[in-house]
Order: C-alpha cells, then sequence, then structure tokens
C-alpha cells in the first residue's frame, strides 16, 4: 500500500502527538503515590487470547484488534487490563488481599471519525479482596491523593453506582432506558415513561432521575422518592463514602451513570476535567469479575486515561497563556 506510506493510520493518531516530557512526569507522581501504598507494579501481556475477553463478556468482539496466531488461535491486543489481573489473582491461588498497579496501553477500536485514538495510555491500580465499603474508601482515597499529584486544576470527582444502574434495569426491563439514562434526556425519559406500564412510584423516580445529577443535598433529596429497598441501598452506599471523602467540594453524584465495562457491580467512579469531554479516569467495584475464574473475590479499581488527561492538560495551558 504504497500510497498510505507518509500516512499515520486514524487508530493511532492522537498517540503520535502525545506529549511525552508530561506522560512521564504523570507515570512518576502516579507511580510514587501507588507504590507508596503497597501496590505492586505489573507488566502483563500485549498479547491475550481473544476468549479471555470473550469469556467475560465485557468488550465487544468487534472492538478487539484481532488476528491468528501460527497455531490458528485468536489473539487480541490487549483490550483491558482489569480482566488479565483477575486471571492472575486466579492463578495466584489465594484469598489473601492483593494491590496491583500497571502502566502501558489498551487496543480498542473507536468509533470511525470521533477523532478518538484506538491506543490508549492507562496508568491504573486494582484492589483484590477487600470488600465492601473498607475497599472503597481505600481505593477512593488513592483517587485523591493521585487528583493531588498530577497538577490539574478544577477536577470533579463523580460517583456512580452499578447496583443502582443493574437494579433499573431489573425493574424497567427495557435497554433503552440505559441510552436515556447515558444522555439525561429528561424529555425522552417522560414520553419512555409514559409509555411504559410501571409502578407509579417507580414512574415518577424515573421522571427525577435526568435532572437529579448534583451535589450531596441533590442525591439526599432525590433519595426521597425513592421506595424500592435496593435501589435506597446503593444511595446510602454513596453517602457513606461521601463522608469519607477529603475534598467533598469537588465530589459530585451521577445516578445516571451507565457502566461503562459490564463488570461493574458497585460504586462507579470517574474523574473529569473541564478541559475535557470524557473522563480522565474511570473506575469501579467488581465483584462478579473473578467469578469467571471459578474465585469468588470483591475487587475494585480504576485506571486514568493518560490520552484525555494529556489533552486536557494542553487545554488547560492554552488558557493560562
Ligand atoms: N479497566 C477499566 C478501569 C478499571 C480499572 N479497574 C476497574 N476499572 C477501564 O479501562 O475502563
Amino acid at each position: 500500500m504504497e500510497e498510505f506510506k507518509y500516512l499515520i493510520p486514524e487508530e493511532s493518531g492522537i498517540v503520535v502527538s502525545m506529549d511525552v516530557e508530561k506522560l512521564r512526569e504523570v507515570e512518576v507522581n502516579l507511580r510514587d503515590v501507588f507504590t507508596r501504598h503497597q501496590y505492586k507494579e505489573l507488566i502483563l501481556p500485549m498479547f491475550e487470547y481473544v476468549d479471555l475477553f470473550k469469556t467475560t463478556r465485557h468488550q465487544k468482539e468487534e472492538s478487539m484488534f484481532q488476528f491468528m496466531n501460527r497455531d490458528g488461535k485468536r489473539i487480541a491486543l490487549r483490550a483491558d487490563f482489569t480482566v488479565p489481573i483477575a486471571r492472575l489473582y486466579h492463578n495466584e491461588n489465594t484469598d489473601e488481599v492483593r494491590r496491583y498497579c500497571y502502566f502501558g496501553e489498551v487496543f480498542r477500536m473507536q468509533e470511525r471519525h470521533k477523532g478518538r485514538s484506538s491506543e490508549l495510555y492507562q496508568a491504573g491500580i486494582e484492589l483484590i479482596g477487600k470488600p465492601g465499603e473498607e475497599g472503597d474508601q481505600e481505593c477512593l482515597s488513592l483517587i485523591e491523593e493521585t487528583m493531588d499529584v498530577i497538577n490539574m486544576k478544577d477536577l470533579k470527582l463523580e460517583l456512580g453506582n452499578a447496583s443502582f444502574y443493574l437494579r433499573l434495569m431489573e425493574l424497567v426491563q427495557d435497554e433503552e432506558l440505559s441510552e436515556i439514562l447515558e444522555k439525561k434526556a429528561i424529555s425522552e425519559m417522560k414520553r419512555f415513561v409514559e409509555e411504559k406500564d410501571l409502578d407509579e412510584d417507580l414512574k415518577e423516580m424515573l421522571i427525577n432521575l435526568p435532572s437529579s445529577f448534583g451535589s450531596i443535598d441533590d442525591l439526599k433529596a432525590f433519595k426521597v422518592k425513592v421506595k424500592d429497598k435496593q435501589l435506597l441501598d446503593a444511595i446510602t452506599s454513596l453517602e457513606e463514602l461521601y463522608l469519607s471523602c477529603d475534598k467533598k467540594e469537588d465530589v459530585m453524584f451521577d445516578l445516571c451513570m451507565v457502566p461503562n465495562q459490564s463488570y461493574y457491580t458497585g460504586v462507579m467512579m470517574k474523574v473529569y476535567s473541564r478541559y475535557s469531554e470524557y473522563p480522565i479516569l474511570s473506575g469501579g467495584r467488581y465483584d462478579r469479575l473473578m467469578n469467571n475464574f471459578d474465585t469468588y473475590s470483591p475487587a475494585i479499581g480504576f485506571s486514568y486515561h493518560i490520552n484525555t488527561l494529556l489533552n486536557a492538560y494542553e487545554k488547560e495551558g492554552e488558557t493560562n497563556d
């Protein structure tokens, strides 16, 4: 394909313009925090069997970069760090608490012409074996500490809960709800609710959901409208987690948060810079992922999306000039 030799594929477009000096600075600062808290650094394979990501059903097959190896087995470029780390924990044959951290690329095919690279540089941690509130708090305080060392202004930490989302889907039994939640579309939600045969309390709550995003007071005001026990528990666990946050003024709640990974089961976290449309960090509790390896262990983790972070950092710099 001679005519393409001067061009860079859309898939890796952003990578070539990455500010490597800044990347290394962020990496050093994050590594320093992770290792201070006993997170052991891992280097994980770049090539995996497609089956690894398929059996855990977390990554859509069409978003994986795949090829055949010499034995005719289907190989994928690493599409995620969390899943191979779950396998690693299983292979360690332990039920003790383990702390891992990692730095490197994941490969996920993006929608065309959105200007997003398919080669995503991540820096993250996984905390395995520490259940519930205790594990959530450890993870959250680590996020807060790392938010300090990346030296960015105006960061917001958003909390959602996958158990809230999963319970809603169970009650409503309609995939369209996911899209409406993601868009926080008030009028679409009204139309959707009117067309459905649902309990009146649930209808009233759903109508209020897209506009209930915000502070702890917004969360508390919304809670009054909730009658279902599982939904209430999910909100209470967010309230409790909030109490352990150091910088409460930077914390927001989003009950419309749709899990961006299908393995999330509990609290979900996202960090936003006002200079980026996408989160610079995302993560969550995933207590059932390990079941795929016949190991039963609660876990939570997060990843910084370094490409997004560097873009936001550059924009922040431009507005300060
Ligand atoms: N692997 C997730 C982030 C995460 C790490 N641990 C838990 N969640 C992602 O790439 O979005």
